[in-house]
C-alpha cells in the first residue's frame, strides 16, 4: 500500500483535528463565496430595479405629456374638431386688420373639406414635380408660386431651369385644383375663427414638402426643429397643412406636434386632412423626423397684411 498523503491525524477525546481544521476552511470558504455571490446577486437586483424604474418613470413622462389630438385612422367630418388656445401677445406688435387679425387663435383638423381622391391627384403632382430633382437630404419642397425646387444641396428655379418643358410636367387642370383646394382650406380657416374670407390673403411660401428618412445634408434638410410660423415665415397669419399621405402607412415617423407648456399634442398625417392653426407662439410646433417611408404635405397659408399677398399658382 502506498503511504497516506495526508499528515498524521492528532485524535483527541475521539475527535479528528485535522477534519475539523480542514471543514472549519471549507465552511469559511463556503460562506464568503455564499456571501460573495449574494452581493452581486443583490447589485443585479438593485441594477435592475433602477433600470425598469427609469424606463417606467421615462415612458410614464412620455405618455403623460404627449395627446392625440388626431389619430390617422379617424375621419373628423363633417365639422371640424377644434381646439381654442389663448393668443399670444404677438400680435400686439403687428399691424391690426379687422375681419382677419387672430382674436381668437387655436388649431383645428377637417377630413371633410379636401377629399382623399383629390389629395392623390395633388400628391401625384408633387411626385412628379419633386421627381424633376430635389434635395440629397431628406426634406425636399417645391413652390408652385415662386418656381422653388429643391436640387442637390440648393434650390433652382423650375419656370427658368425646364422653361416650356414644364407644361409636360403640370397641366392647367392641375393649378385649377390648387384653388380651387386653397379657396375651400381659406373658407374653413374663416368659418373656424370667424373672419371675413375676403380679407385674408394667400401668402409666401406656399410649398409641396416630400420628407423621408435620408440623413439631412444642409440646414434646409433640416424640418424637425420646434418654430413659429409667424416667426420663421414672417407674413403668416394662419398656417393650414394639407397632408398627401398616411402616417403608419406611407410613412412612421412624420407627426405633427404642437409643443404646449403642459405637453405635447400631435395630429397624424392623413391624406386629404387640413390641419390649420394661428400662426403665433400660442402654436409653437414641430415635426418628428420621418423614420420610413415618404411623406407629402402642403403649406397653404394666409396673411392679413395686403401687401403680403400672393397671386394663385400659375403655369407662366
Ligand atoms: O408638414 C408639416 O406637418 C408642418 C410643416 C411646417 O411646420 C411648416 O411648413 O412650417
Ligand atoms: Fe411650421
Amino acid at each position: 500500500m502506498p503511504p497516506r498523503a495526508n499528515p498524521p491525524s492528532i485524535s483527541v477525546d475521539n475527535v479528528d483535528l485535522f477534519s475539523v481544521l480542514v471543514r472549519g476552511n471549507a465552511l469559511r470558504q463556503g460562506s464568503s463565496w455564499r456571501s460573495s455571490r449574494g452581493l452581486v446577486a443583490l447589485l443585479l437586483v438593485a441594477l435592475f430595479t433602477c433600470v425598469v424604474a427609469t424606463w417606467l418613470y421615462v415612458t410614464s413622462l412620455d405618455s403623460d405629456i404627449t395627446e392625440t389630438l388626431v389619430s390617422q385612422w379617424e375621419l373628423v367630418s363633417p365639422q371640424p374638431r377644434v381646439y381654442s388656445v389663448q393668443c399670444s401677445e404677438d400680435y400686439e406688435n403687428y399691424k391690426r386688420y379687422p375681419g382677419c387679425t387672430p382674436q381668437k387663435c387655436g388649431r383645428a383638423v377637417t377630413d371633410n373639406v379636401v377629399t382623399r381622391e383629390e389629395a392623390q391627384v395633388l400628391r401625384r403632382l408633387a411626385e412628379r414635380g419633386l421627381a424633376l430633382a430635389g434635395s440629397e437630404g431628406g426634406a425636399s419642397i417645391l413652390d408652385l408660386h415662386s418656381g422653388a425646387l429643391s436640387m442637390g444641396k440648393q434650390f433652382v428655379n423650375i419656370y427658368r431651369y425646364f422653361g416650356d418643358q414644364i407644361s409636360d410636367v403640370f397641366t392647367q387642370e392641375d393649378f385649377q385644383l390648387y384653388r380651387n383646394v386653397r379657396g375651400r382650406i381659406q373658407a374653413v380657416i374663416a368659418e373656424t375663427f370667424g373672419l371675413n374670407p375676403a380679407l385674408m390673403y394667400l401668402t409666401k411660401p406656399t410649398f409641396f414638402s416630400r420628407i423621408n428618412s435620408t440623413a439631412a445634408k444642409t440646414q434646409h434638410d433640416e424640418y424637425w426643429h420646434p418654430h413659429i410660423d409667424k416667426v420663421t415665415y414672417g407674413s403668416f397669419d394662419y398656417t393650414s397643412l394639407l397632408y398627401l399621405s398616411d402616417y403608419g402607412s406611407d410613412f412612421t415617423g412624420g407627426r405633427f406636434v404642437f409643443m404646449d407648456q403642459n405637453g405635447n399634442r400631435t395630429v397624424e398625417p392623413r391624406a386629404g386632412r387640413v390641419s390649420f392653426f394661428s400662426s403665433g407662439s400660442e402654436n409653437l410646433h414641430r415635426v418628428e423626423k420621418v423614420t420610413w417611408g415618404t411623406r407629402y404635405a402642403i403649406t397653404v397659408s394666409f396673411t392679413c397684411d395686403p401687401a403680403h399677398g400672393i397671386s394663385d399658382p400659375a403655369l407662366p
